[in-house]
């Protein structure tokens, strides 16, 4: 049976406290991280150049979001699979492949919705 335990705001903070340490390690210590950092400040800066409609704005969010959490679970993911098996396990390259694959398609996706939405207003 799961525990019960009392709301607490300084939990909650906590949480949030805890939450942002980890995107803090994802952006310093994470190449992708900061990578796909200075790709989204592009996009922004373009969408504000080429004044994006609302639903524009939503959709490049949007898919910069998707990339970031997709990135973030992988290095999560990766980090796990290091402590869990240092040495080559075969499984352990499946799990990698895995959640190096939910990036490529997030990444896929960005790409595709910056191209649909950008190519037309520049050229
Ligand atoms: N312990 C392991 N066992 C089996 N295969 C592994 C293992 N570690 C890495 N691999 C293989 O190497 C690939 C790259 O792994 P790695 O952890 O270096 O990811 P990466 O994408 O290069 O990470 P980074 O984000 O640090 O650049 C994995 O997708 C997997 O195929």
């Amino acid at each position: 049976m799961e525990e019960k335990h009392k709301f607490s705001i300084v939990d909650r903070i906590k949480s949030f406290k805890y939450a942002f340490n980890g995107l803090k390690l994802f952006f310093i210590n994470d190449h992708n991280g900061r990578v796909h950092f200075f790709a989204a400040i592009a996009a922004i800066a373009l969408s504000f150049y080429l004044n994006l409609s609302s639903l524009e704005w939503i959709t490049i969010l949007s898919v910069i979001s998707a990339v970031f959490v997709a990135e973030i679970l992988n290095s999560a993911i990766e980090k796990l699979a290091d402590v869990v098996s240092p040495n080559y396990h075969p499984k352990i390259k499946i799990v990698k492949d895995l959640a190096a694959a939910a990036v490529l398609v997030a990444a896929f996706l960005a790409l595709m919705a910056g191209a649909i939405i950008f190519l037309p207003k520049l050229f």
